[in-house]
Protein backbone atom coordinates (compact mmCIF):
# COMPACT_ATOMS: atom_id res chain seq x y z
CA UNK A 1 0.00 0.00 0.00
CA UNK A 2 3.47 2.07 0.62
CA UNK A 3 1.44 4.40 3.39
CA UNK A 4 3.43 7.33 4.41
CA UNK A 5 2.82 6.50 7.82
CA UNK A 6 2.35 2.74 8.08
CA UNK A 7 1.17 2.71 11.91
CA UNK A 8 -2.44 3.85 10.06
CA UNK A 9 -3.11 -0.06 9.08
CA UNK A 10 -4.00 -1.40 12.35
CA UNK A 11 -5.48 -5.08 13.12
CA UNK A 12 -6.49 -5.24 16.35
CA UNK A 13 -9.77 -3.33 17.57
CA UNK A 14 -9.87 -0.45 19.98
CA UNK A 15 -11.30 -0.73 23.28
CA UNK A 16 -10.71 1.74 26.37
CA UNK A 17 -8.12 3.18 24.41
CA UNK A 18 -5.94 -0.16 24.27
CA UNK A 19 -5.82 -1.58 21.00
CA UNK A 20 -6.88 -5.10 21.68
CA UNK A 21 -7.02 -8.71 20.35
CA UNK A 22 -10.11 -11.04 20.66
CA UNK A 23 -10.02 -13.58 23.66
CA UNK A 24 -9.72 -16.58 22.15
CA UNK A 25 -7.31 -14.80 19.39
CA UNK A 26 -9.60 -15.37 16.43
CA UNK A 27 -9.10 -13.24 13.65
CA UNK A 28 -10.86 -12.59 10.35
CA UNK A 29 -9.24 -11.50 6.78
CA UNK A 30 -9.33 -8.73 4.83
CA UNK A 31 -9.58 -9.17 1.44
CA UNK A 32 -9.02 -6.80 -1.48
CA UNK A 33 -11.68 -6.92 -3.87
CA UNK A 34 -10.17 -6.21 -7.21
CA UNK A 35 -8.06 -9.66 -7.03
CA UNK A 36 -8.77 -11.24 -3.46
CA UNK A 37 -5.51 -11.10 -2.44
CA UNK A 38 -5.03 -10.69 1.44
CA UNK A 39 -4.83 -7.21 3.07
CA UNK A 40 -4.73 -7.72 6.99
CA UNK A 41 -6.26 -9.34 9.24
CA UNK A 42 -8.56 -8.01 12.16
CA UNK A 43 -9.81 -9.97 15.56
CA UNK A 44 -12.79 -11.85 15.34
CA UNK A 45 -14.79 -10.76 18.54
CA UNK A 46 -18.06 -11.59 20.21
CA UNK A 47 -20.35 -11.05 22.83
CA UNK A 48 -17.45 -10.73 25.45
CA UNK A 49 -15.36 -8.03 23.71
CA UNK A 50 -18.63 -5.95 23.19
CA UNK A 51 -19.95 -5.85 26.73
CA UNK A 52 -16.51 -4.89 27.62
CA UNK A 53 -16.38 -2.18 24.90
CA UNK A 54 -19.85 -1.09 26.14
CA UNK A 55 -18.82 -0.53 30.00
CA UNK A 56 -15.71 1.23 28.74
CA UNK A 57 -18.09 3.43 26.86
CA UNK A 58 -20.44 3.98 29.91
CA UNK A 59 -17.58 4.91 32.55
CA UNK A 60 -15.71 7.20 30.03
CA UNK A 61 -18.67 9.23 29.10
CA UNK A 62 -19.20 10.73 32.65
CA UNK A 63 -16.38 12.94 32.27
CA UNK A 64 -16.81 13.29 28.18
CA UNK A 65 -20.57 14.47 29.01
CA UNK A 66 -19.26 17.14 31.35
CA UNK A 67 -16.60 19.00 29.29
CA UNK A 68 -18.09 22.02 27.62
CA UNK A 69 -19.33 22.00 23.71
CA UNK A 70 -16.34 24.26 23.25
CA UNK A 71 -13.52 21.59 24.87
CA UNK A 72 -15.16 18.93 22.80
CA UNK A 73 -15.72 20.91 19.55
CA UNK A 74 -11.54 21.76 19.75
CA UNK A 75 -10.79 18.04 20.31
CA UNK A 76 -13.10 17.04 17.39
CA UNK A 77 -11.70 19.85 15.31
CA UNK A 78 -8.13 18.06 16.00
CA UNK A 79 -10.07 15.08 14.89
CA UNK A 80 -10.88 16.52 11.31
CA UNK A 81 -7.70 18.18 11.12
CA UNK A 82 -5.73 14.68 11.58
CA UNK A 83 -7.92 12.70 8.90
CA UNK A 84 -7.41 15.32 6.36
CA UNK A 85 -3.90 15.48 6.52
CA UNK A 86 -3.68 11.77 6.07
CA UNK A 87 -6.38 11.63 3.50
CA UNK A 88 -4.40 9.80 0.74
CA UNK A 89 -3.08 7.03 3.46
CA UNK A 90 -6.48 7.07 4.58
CA UNK A 91 -7.77 6.38 1.11
CA UNK A 92 -5.21 4.14 -0.47
CA UNK A 93 -6.06 1.40 3.29
CA UNK A 94 -10.08 2.15 1.88
CA UNK A 95 -9.29 1.43 -1.67
CA UNK A 96 -7.30 -1.86 -0.83
CA UNK A 97 -10.36 -3.17 1.12
CA UNK A 98 -13.74 -1.53 -1.01
CA UNK A 99 -12.17 -1.19 -4.48
CA UNK A 100 -13.67 2.06 -5.18
CA UNK A 101 -11.17 4.10 -7.39
CA UNK A 102 -8.32 6.25 -5.14
CA UNK A 103 -9.81 9.33 -6.12
CA UNK A 104 -13.09 8.33 -5.50
CA UNK A 105 -11.44 7.13 -1.83
CA UNK A 106 -9.90 10.67 -1.44
CA UNK A 107 -12.92 12.08 -2.19
CA UNK A 108 -15.12 9.62 0.57
CA UNK A 109 -12.08 10.83 3.35
CA UNK A 110 -12.93 14.40 2.96
CA UNK A 111 -16.70 14.20 2.93
CA UNK A 112 -16.01 12.12 6.07
CA UNK A 113 -13.92 14.57 7.10
CA UNK A 114 -16.50 17.19 6.67
CA UNK A 115 -19.19 15.59 9.22
CA UNK A 116 -16.53 15.70 12.15
CA UNK A 117 -15.98 19.56 11.18
CA UNK A 118 -19.80 20.39 10.90
CA UNK A 119 -20.24 18.42 14.13
CA UNK A 120 -17.31 20.05 15.83
CA UNK A 121 -19.04 23.35 15.06
CA UNK A 122 -22.55 22.46 16.68
CA UNK A 123 -21.29 21.08 19.72
CA UNK A 124 -21.00 24.81 20.68
CA UNK A 125 -24.47 24.84 19.64
CA UNK A 126 -26.13 22.17 21.67
CA UNK A 127 -28.97 25.21 23.22
CA UNK A 128 -32.22 24.29 25.19
CA UNK A 129 -35.14 26.69 25.04
CA UNK A 130 -36.80 28.66 27.34
CA UNK A 131 -40.20 28.60 27.55
CA UNK A 132 -43.46 30.51 28.45
CA UNK A 133 -45.27 28.34 30.82
CA UNK A 134 -49.23 29.28 31.46
CA UNK A 135 -48.92 30.67 34.82
CA UNK A 136 -46.97 33.33 34.94
CA UNK A 137 -44.97 32.73 38.30
CA UNK A 138 -43.35 29.42 35.95
CA UNK A 139 -40.68 28.77 33.83
CA UNK A 140 -40.24 25.88 31.32
CA UNK A 141 -36.23 25.15 30.61
CA UNK A 142 -35.78 22.80 27.76
CA UNK A 143 -32.59 21.02 28.07
CA UNK A 144 -30.86 18.93 25.51
CA UNK A 145 -29.21 16.20 26.86
CA UNK A 146 -26.47 13.95 25.81
CA UNK A 147 -28.80 10.39 25.32
CA UNK A 148 -25.36 8.22 26.82
CA UNK A 149 -23.71 5.24 25.50
CA UNK A 150 -24.73 5.35 21.90
CA UNK A 151 -23.69 1.97 19.24
CA UNK A 152 -23.21 2.06 15.25
CA UNK A 153 -23.42 -0.58 12.87
CA UNK A 154 -22.00 0.63 9.23
CA UNK A 155 -21.79 -1.00 5.88
CA UNK A 156 -18.71 -1.86 3.68
CA UNK A 157 -19.77 0.58 1.09
CA UNK A 158 -18.86 3.95 2.62
CA UNK A 159 -16.44 2.29 5.14
CA UNK A 160 -14.76 5.86 6.14
CA UNK A 161 -18.07 8.30 5.96
CA UNK A 162 -20.95 6.21 7.32
CA UNK A 163 -18.85 6.15 10.92
CA UNK A 164 -17.99 9.72 10.99
CA UNK A 165 -22.09 11.02 10.27
CA UNK A 166 -22.78 8.84 13.26
CA UNK A 167 -19.65 9.23 15.54
CA UNK A 168 -19.41 12.99 14.78
CA UNK A 169 -23.09 13.69 16.24
CA UNK A 170 -22.86 11.59 19.19
CA UNK A 171 -19.51 12.83 20.18
CA UNK A 172 -20.48 16.21 19.79
CA UNK A 173 -23.59 16.15 21.88
CA UNK A 174 -21.56 14.50 24.81
CA UNK A 175 -22.41 10.76 23.54
CA UNK A 176 -19.45 7.84 23.81
CA UNK A 177 -19.64 5.07 21.11
CA UNK A 178 -19.20 1.59 20.28
CA UNK A 179 -18.74 0.73 16.67
CA UNK A 180 -18.88 -2.47 14.41
CA UNK A 181 -17.55 -1.78 10.98
CA UNK A 182 -18.90 -4.10 8.25
CA UNK A 183 -16.48 -7.34 8.23
CA UNK A 184 -15.33 -6.67 5.08
CA UNK A 185 -14.29 -3.10 5.23
CA UNK A 186 -12.40 -2.77 9.02
CA UNK A 187 -9.20 -1.22 8.54
CA UNK A 188 -10.56 2.64 7.69
CA UNK A 189 -12.52 2.13 10.78
CA UNK A 190 -9.63 1.11 12.44
CA UNK A 191 -7.49 3.78 11.19
CA UNK A 192 -9.76 6.30 12.03
CA UNK A 193 -9.63 5.08 15.78
CA UNK A 194 -5.86 5.59 15.40
CA UNK A 195 -6.21 9.30 14.77
CA UNK A 196 -9.25 9.76 17.10
CA UNK A 197 -6.59 8.83 19.95
CA UNK A 198 -3.99 11.28 18.49
CA UNK A 199 -6.69 13.56 18.33
CA UNK A 200 -7.02 13.22 22.43
CA UNK A 201 -10.25 11.52 22.07
CA UNK A 202 -10.47 10.07 25.90
CA UNK A 203 -10.10 5.95 25.93
CA UNK A 204 -13.64 4.30 25.72
CA UNK A 205 -15.22 7.21 23.94
CA UNK A 206 -14.91 5.80 20.60
CA UNK A 207 -14.38 2.38 20.21
CA UNK A 208 -14.03 -0.07 17.41
CA UNK A 209 -14.37 -4.14 17.30
CA UNK A 210 -14.47 -5.72 14.72
CA UNK A 211 -16.01 -9.95 14.46
CA UNK A 212 -18.82 -11.50 14.35
CA UNK A 213 -21.81 -9.48 13.59
CA UNK A 214 -24.86 -11.24 15.15
CA UNK A 215 -23.06 -11.52 18.41
CA UNK A 216 -22.00 -8.22 18.43
CA UNK A 217 -24.88 -7.09 16.97
CA UNK A 218 -27.35 -9.45 19.36
CA UNK A 219 -25.61 -7.63 22.92
CA UNK A 220 -25.30 -3.88 21.39
CA UNK A 221 -29.31 -4.38 20.75
CA UNK A 222 -29.80 -6.49 24.06
CA UNK A 223 -27.89 -4.39 26.28
CA UNK A 224 -29.50 -1.72 28.36
CA UNK A 225 -26.60 0.34 28.81
CA UNK A 226 -26.69 1.04 25.29
CA UNK A 227 -29.70 3.97 24.66
CA UNK A 228 -29.04 4.24 20.97
CA UNK A 229 -28.46 2.46 18.04
CA UNK A 230 -27.98 3.66 14.34
CA UNK A 231 -27.34 1.38 11.30
CA UNK A 232 -26.53 1.81 7.88
CA UNK A 233 -27.24 -1.19 5.80
CA UNK A 234 -29.62 -3.39 4.04
CA UNK A 235 -33.24 -3.05 4.99
CA UNK A 236 -33.55 -7.14 6.28
CA UNK A 237 -30.66 -6.70 9.15
CA UNK A 238 -32.05 -2.64 9.85
CA UNK A 239 -35.61 -4.46 10.32
CA UNK A 240 -33.86 -7.38 12.55
CA UNK A 241 -31.99 -4.97 14.69
CA UNK A 242 -35.13 -2.59 15.05
CA UNK A 243 -37.16 -5.62 16.68
CA UNK A 244 -34.05 -6.63 18.92
CA UNK A 245 -33.98 -2.74 20.36
CA UNK A 246 -37.36 -2.97 20.97
CA UNK A 247 -37.00 -5.15 24.61
CA UNK A 248 -34.65 -2.02 25.85
CA UNK A 249 -36.54 0.57 23.89
CA UNK A 250 -33.69 1.97 22.59
CA UNK A 251 -33.65 5.15 20.25
CA UNK A 252 -32.90 3.62 16.83
CA UNK A 253 -31.48 5.43 13.57
CA UNK A 254 -31.78 3.41 10.27
CA UNK A 255 -29.75 4.22 6.81
CA UNK A 256 -31.22 1.15 4.54
CA UNK A 257 -32.14 0.72 0.97
CA UNK A 258 -33.19 2.78 -1.51
CA UNK A 259 -34.37 2.34 -5.11
CA UNK A 260 -34.04 5.67 -6.37
CA UNK A 261 -35.62 6.95 -9.63
CA UNK A 262 -33.96 9.35 -12.22
CA UNK A 263 -36.91 11.20 -13.92
CA UNK A 264 -35.54 12.77 -17.05
CA UNK A 265 -38.53 15.19 -18.38
CA UNK A 266 -38.74 16.75 -21.85
CA UNK A 267 -37.65 20.03 -21.17
CA UNK A 268 -34.62 18.79 -19.57
CA UNK A 269 -31.29 19.97 -20.32
CA UNK A 270 -30.14 16.28 -21.45
CA UNK A 271 -26.14 16.88 -21.24
CA UNK A 272 -26.81 17.80 -17.52
CA UNK A 273 -29.31 14.83 -17.19
CA UNK A 274 -26.93 12.49 -18.57
CA UNK A 275 -23.52 13.96 -16.07
CA UNK A 276 -26.04 13.90 -13.27
CA UNK A 277 -27.00 10.54 -14.58
CA UNK A 278 -23.44 9.18 -14.37
CA UNK A 279 -22.74 10.33 -11.12
CA UNK A 280 -26.23 9.28 -9.37
CA UNK A 281 -25.43 5.69 -10.96
CA UNK A 282 -22.05 4.93 -11.45
CA UNK A 283 -20.39 6.59 -7.82
CA UNK A 284 -18.69 3.39 -6.39
CA UNK A 285 -19.95 0.83 -8.86
CA UNK A 286 -23.03 1.83 -8.50
CA UNK A 287 -23.18 0.76 -4.66
CA UNK A 288 -24.96 3.17 -2.54
CA UNK A 289 -27.94 3.57 -1.62
CA UNK A 290 -28.87 6.68 -2.93
CA UNK A 291 -27.50 5.26 -6.23
CA UNK A 292 -30.33 6.07 -9.27
CA UNK A 293 -31.75 2.57 -9.73
CA UNK A 294 -34.05 3.28 -11.99
CA UNK A 295 -33.75 6.08 -14.72
CA UNK A 296 -37.05 7.10 -16.46
CA UNK A 297 -37.11 9.39 -19.30
CA UNK A 298 -40.15 10.46 -21.57
CA UNK A 299 -40.62 9.52 -24.76
CA UNK A 300 -40.18 12.78 -26.27
CA UNK A 301 -36.43 12.60 -25.36
CA UNK A 302 -35.83 8.78 -25.08
CA UNK A 303 -33.65 8.43 -28.05
CA UNK A 304 -31.23 10.78 -27.62
CA UNK A 305 -30.91 10.38 -23.95
CA UNK A 306 -29.77 6.56 -24.43
CA UNK A 307 -27.55 7.43 -26.99
CA UNK A 308 -26.01 10.12 -24.98
CA UNK A 309 -25.82 8.02 -21.58
CA UNK A 310 -24.22 5.02 -23.61
CA UNK A 311 -21.46 7.54 -25.30
CA UNK A 312 -20.78 8.78 -21.48
CA UNK A 313 -20.86 4.60 -20.52
CA UNK A 314 -18.33 3.97 -22.61
CA UNK A 315 -15.65 6.20 -21.59
CA UNK A 316 -15.82 4.43 -18.11
CA UNK A 317 -12.83 2.67 -17.53
CA UNK A 318 -12.84 -0.44 -15.28
CA UNK A 319 -9.92 -1.42 -13.39
CA UNK A 320 -7.97 -1.56 -9.89
CA UNK A 321 -8.79 1.39 -8.27
CA UNK A 322 -5.07 1.85 -7.18
CA UNK A 323 -4.70 2.81 -11.08
CA UNK A 324 -4.94 6.15 -11.69
CA UNK A 325 -7.11 6.87 -14.22
CA UNK A 326 -9.95 3.86 -13.23
CA UNK A 327 -13.73 5.06 -12.91
CA UNK A 328 -15.22 2.01 -12.22
CA UNK A 329 -13.40 -0.19 -9.36
CA UNK A 330 -14.53 -4.04 -8.78
CA UNK A 331 -17.59 -4.71 -6.85
CA UNK A 332 -17.60 -5.99 -3.20
CA UNK A 333 -17.94 -9.53 -3.71
CA UNK A 334 -19.26 -12.72 -5.54
CA UNK A 335 -22.73 -12.43 -4.15
CA UNK A 336 -22.77 -8.39 -5.47
CA UNK A 337 -21.63 -10.15 -8.86
CA UNK A 338 -24.16 -13.02 -8.72
CA UNK A 339 -27.54 -10.12 -7.74
CA UNK A 340 -26.29 -7.69 -10.22
CA UNK A 341 -26.37 -10.89 -13.31
CA UNK A 342 -30.08 -12.17 -11.80
CA UNK A 343 -31.19 -8.63 -12.23
CA UNK A 344 -29.81 -8.52 -15.62
CA UNK A 345 -30.95 -11.74 -16.63
CA UNK A 346 -34.39 -11.40 -15.14
CA UNK A 347 -34.63 -7.65 -17.28
CA UNK A 348 -33.63 -9.32 -20.54
CA UNK A 349 -35.88 -12.54 -20.28
CA UNK A 350 -38.79 -10.22 -19.50
CA UNK A 351 -38.18 -7.67 -22.97
CA UNK A 352 -35.34 -5.46 -21.80
CA UNK A 353 -33.02 -5.15 -24.82
CA UNK A 354 -29.08 -5.08 -24.25
CA UNK A 355 -27.48 -1.80 -25.30
CA UNK A 356 -24.10 -1.84 -23.66
CA UNK A 357 -22.06 -4.40 -21.66
CA UNK A 358 -24.23 -7.11 -20.13
CA UNK A 359 -21.23 -9.02 -18.36
CA UNK A 360 -18.09 -9.32 -16.70
CA UNK A 361 -15.58 -7.33 -17.96
CA UNK A 362 -12.57 -8.85 -19.63
CA UNK A 363 -10.35 -8.13 -16.25
CA UNK A 364 -12.52 -10.94 -15.26
CA UNK A 365 -13.26 -11.08 -11.29
CA UNK A 366 -15.31 -8.82 -9.87
CA UNK A 367 -15.30 -6.52 -12.51
CA UNK A 368 -18.84 -5.58 -13.93
CA UNK A 369 -19.06 -3.92 -17.24
CA UNK A 370 -21.06 -0.65 -17.12
CA UNK A 371 -24.45 -1.90 -18.67
CA UNK A 372 -27.23 -0.35 -20.31
CA UNK A 373 -30.67 -1.74 -20.84
CA UNK A 374 -33.74 -0.36 -22.37
CA UNK A 375 -37.16 -1.06 -22.59
CA UNK A 376 -37.45 -1.81 -18.87
CA UNK A 377 -40.85 -2.12 -17.42
CA UNK A 378 -42.11 -2.82 -13.90
CA UNK A 379 -42.46 -6.20 -14.12
CA UNK A 380 -39.30 -6.91 -13.98
CA UNK A 381 -37.05 -7.22 -10.85
CA UNK A 382 -34.44 -4.47 -11.22
CA UNK A 383 -37.66 -2.29 -10.92
CA UNK A 384 -38.16 -2.86 -7.51
CA UNK A 385 -34.92 -4.13 -5.64
CA UNK A 386 -31.64 -2.14 -5.11
CA UNK A 387 -29.59 -3.78 -7.45
CA UNK A 388 -25.99 -2.16 -6.21
CA UNK A 389 -24.37 -2.27 -9.37
CA UNK A 390 -23.13 -0.59 -12.60
CA UNK A 391 -26.39 -1.18 -14.55
CA UNK A 392 -28.63 1.33 -16.28
CA UNK A 393 -31.86 0.66 -16.66
CA UNK A 394 -33.99 2.80 -18.52
CA UNK A 395 -37.76 3.03 -18.54
CA UNK A 396 -39.75 4.83 -20.72
CA UNK A 397 -43.19 7.79 -19.91
CA UNK A 398 -45.27 9.46 -21.72
CA UNK A 399 -46.97 11.95 -18.78
CA UNK A 400 -45.64 13.78 -15.80
CA UNK A 401 -48.13 12.02 -13.70
CA UNK A 402 -47.21 8.82 -14.66
CA UNK A 403 -43.75 9.46 -14.13
CA UNK A 404 -44.37 10.25 -10.19
CA UNK A 405 -46.46 7.14 -9.90
CA UNK A 406 -43.56 5.00 -11.12
CA UNK A 407 -41.02 6.64 -9.18
CA UNK A 408 -43.40 6.11 -6.14
CA UNK A 409 -43.80 2.86 -6.81
CA UNK A 410 -41.33 1.53 -4.40
CA UNK A 411 -41.45 0.77 -0.84
CA UNK A 412 -38.38 1.98 -0.38
CA UNK A 413 -38.15 6.28 -0.01
CA UNK A 414 -34.24 7.43 0.45
CA UNK A 415 -33.40 9.43 -2.78
CA UNK A 416 -34.99 10.42 -6.15
CA UNK A 417 -33.73 12.79 -9.22
CA UNK A 418 -35.13 14.60 -11.78
CA UNK A 419 -34.33 17.03 -14.55
CA UNK A 420 -36.65 19.76 -15.98
CA UNK A 421 -36.35 23.21 -16.31
CA UNK A 422 -40.10 24.39 -15.49
CA UNK A 423 -40.57 26.02 -12.44
CA UNK A 424 -43.62 24.84 -11.86
CA UNK A 425 -43.15 21.58 -12.72
CA UNK A 426 -39.78 21.11 -10.28
CA UNK A 427 -41.82 22.12 -7.59
CA UNK A 428 -44.68 20.02 -8.20
CA UNK A 429 -42.81 16.82 -8.58
CA UNK A 430 -40.12 17.66 -6.06
CA UNK A 431 -43.24 17.69 -3.28
CA UNK A 432 -44.87 14.79 -5.23
CA UNK A 433 -42.08 12.40 -5.01
CA UNK A 434 -42.44 10.42 -1.85
CA UNK A 435 -38.45 10.39 -0.63
CA UNK A 436 -36.37 11.96 2.12
CA UNK A 437 -34.12 13.42 -0.87
CA UNK A 438 -34.79 14.72 -3.70
CA UNK A 439 -31.75 15.95 -6.60
CA UNK A 440 -33.44 18.53 -8.96
CA UNK A 441 -30.92 19.04 -12.22
CA UNK A 442 -28.48 17.17 -9.53
CA UNK A 443 -26.81 13.80 -9.22
CA UNK A 444 -25.08 14.89 -6.09
CA UNK A 445 -26.67 15.34 -3.00
CA UNK A 446 -24.40 14.41 -0.17
CA UNK A 447 -22.69 16.56 2.28
CA UNK A 448 -22.50 17.21 5.38
CA UNK A 449 -25.24 20.24 5.13
CA UNK A 450 -28.13 18.49 4.02
CA UNK A 451 -30.34 16.19 6.10
CA UNK A 452 -29.39 12.74 4.76
CA UNK A 453 -32.26 10.06 5.36
CA UNK A 454 -35.27 8.36 3.85
CA UNK A 455 -38.98 7.61 4.39
CA UNK A 456 -40.84 4.35 4.19
CA UNK A 457 -38.81 1.35 3.99
CA UNK A 458 -35.43 3.49 3.89
CA UNK A 459 -35.31 4.18 7.03
CA UNK A 460 -35.60 6.58 10.44
CA UNK A 461 -33.80 9.64 10.87
CA UNK A 462 -31.55 12.57 9.65
CA UNK A 463 -27.82 12.52 9.24
CA UNK A 464 -25.79 15.22 8.88
CA UNK A 465 -27.07 18.78 8.75
CA UNK A 466 -27.96 20.93 11.57
CA UNK A 467 -30.57 18.45 12.46
CA UNK A 468 -28.33 15.15 12.60
CA UNK A 469 -27.25 16.31 16.45
CA UNK A 470 -31.57 15.55 17.38
CA UNK A 471 -31.07 11.59 17.18
CA UNK A 472 -28.24 11.82 20.33
CA UNK A 473 -30.22 13.98 22.58
CA UNK A 474 -33.13 13.50 24.59
CA UNK A 475 -35.12 16.67 25.90
CA UNK A 476 -35.13 17.13 29.46
CA UNK A 477 -37.79 20.02 30.96
CA UNK A 478 -37.57 21.83 33.58
CA UNK A 479 -40.88 23.31 35.52
CA UNK A 480 -39.46 25.87 37.73
CA UNK A 481 -42.28 27.78 39.88
CA UNK A 482 -42.37 30.12 42.68
CA UNK A 483 -41.20 32.80 40.50
N1 LIG B 1 -28.16 1.41 2.82
C1 LIG B 1 -26.96 1.12 2.45
O1 LIG B 1 -26.14 1.97 2.36
C2 LIG B 1 -26.53 -0.26 2.19
C3 LIG B 1 -27.36 -1.16 1.61
N2 LIG B 1 -26.94 -2.39 1.38
C4 LIG B 1 -27.85 -3.33 0.69
O2 LIG B 1 -27.78 -4.56 1.32
C5 LIG B 1 -27.36 -5.57 0.42
C6 LIG B 1 -26.53 -6.57 1.17
O3 LIG B 1 -25.34 -5.98 1.69
P1 LIG B 1 -24.72 -6.50 3.06
O4 LIG B 1 -23.30 -6.17 3.18
O5 LIG B 1 -25.07 -7.93 3.18
O6 LIG B 1 -25.50 -5.59 4.13
P2 LIG B 1 -25.76 -5.90 5.64
O7 LIG B 1 -26.95 -5.15 6.07
O8 LIG B 1 -25.73 -7.37 5.88
O9 LIG B 1 -24.43 -5.32 6.38
C7 LIG B 1 -24.33 -4.05 6.94
C8 LIG B 1 -23.73 -4.13 8.35
O10 LIG B 1 -24.60 -4.89 9.18
C9 LIG B 1 -23.87 -5.94 9.81
N3 LIG B 1 -24.74 -7.06 10.07
C10 LIG B 1 -25.12 -8.05 9.22
N4 LIG B 1 -25.94 -8.90 9.85
C11 LIG B 1 -26.06 -8.48 11.13
C12 LIG B 1 -26.75 -8.95 12.29
N5 LIG B 1 -27.49 -10.04 12.25
N6 LIG B 1 -26.63 -8.26 13.43
C13 LIG B 1 -25.88 -7.15 13.48
N7 LIG B 1 -25.20 -6.66 12.44
C14 LIG B 1 -25.30 -7.30 11.27
C15 LIG B 1 -22.75 -6.23 8.83
O11 LIG B 1 -21.70 -6.93 9.49
P3 LIG B 1 -20.75 -7.96 8.69
O12 LIG B 1 -20.09 -7.17 7.66
O13 LIG B 1 -19.85 -8.45 9.75
O14 LIG B 1 -21.66 -9.01 8.14
C16 LIG B 1 -22.36 -4.82 8.41
O15 LIG B 1 -21.58 -4.23 9.43
C17 LIG B 1 -26.63 -4.81 -0.68
O16 LIG B 1 -26.62 -5.49 -1.88
C18 LIG B 1 -27.45 -3.55 -0.75
O17 LIG B 1 -28.58 -3.76 -1.54
C19 LIG B 1 -25.69 -2.80 1.77
C20 LIG B 1 -24.82 -1.95 2.35
C21 LIG B 1 -25.18 -0.58 2.58
O1 LIG C 1 -24.91 4.23 0.42
C1 LIG C 1 -24.91 4.58 1.58
O2 LIG C 1 -25.38 3.94 2.51
C2 LIG C 1 -24.20 5.75 2.03
C3 LIG C 1 -24.66 6.98 1.46
C4 LIG C 1 -23.67 7.56 0.59
C5 LIG C 1 -23.75 9.02 0.67
O3 LIG C 1 -23.68 9.57 1.76
O4 LIG C 1 -23.86 9.60 -0.38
Amino acid sequence: MQLDDPTLLREHALIDGLWQSADDGATLAVHNPADNSPVAMVPCMGVAETQRAIFAAQAAQIEWRARSGKERSIVLRRWFDLLMQHQTDLAKIMTAEQGKPLAEAKGEIAYAASFIEWFAEEAKRLDGHVLQHPQADKRILVLRQAIGVTAAITPWNFPAAMIARKAGPALAAGCSMVIKPASQTPLTALAMAELSLRAGIPAGVFNVITGKASEIGGELTRNPIVRKLSFTGSTAVGKALMAQCADTIKKVSLELGGNAPFIVFEDADLDAAVAGAMIAKFRNAGQTCVCANRILVHDAVYDEFSHKLRVAMQALKVGNGMDSDVMLGPLIDDKAIAKVQEHLSDALEHGAQLLLGGGLDALGGRFFQPTLLSHVTTAMKIAHEETFGPVAPLFRFYHEREAIDLANHTEFGLAAYFYSRDIGRIFRVAEALESGMVGINTGLISNEVGPFGGIKQSGLGREGSRFGIDDYVELKYLCVAGL
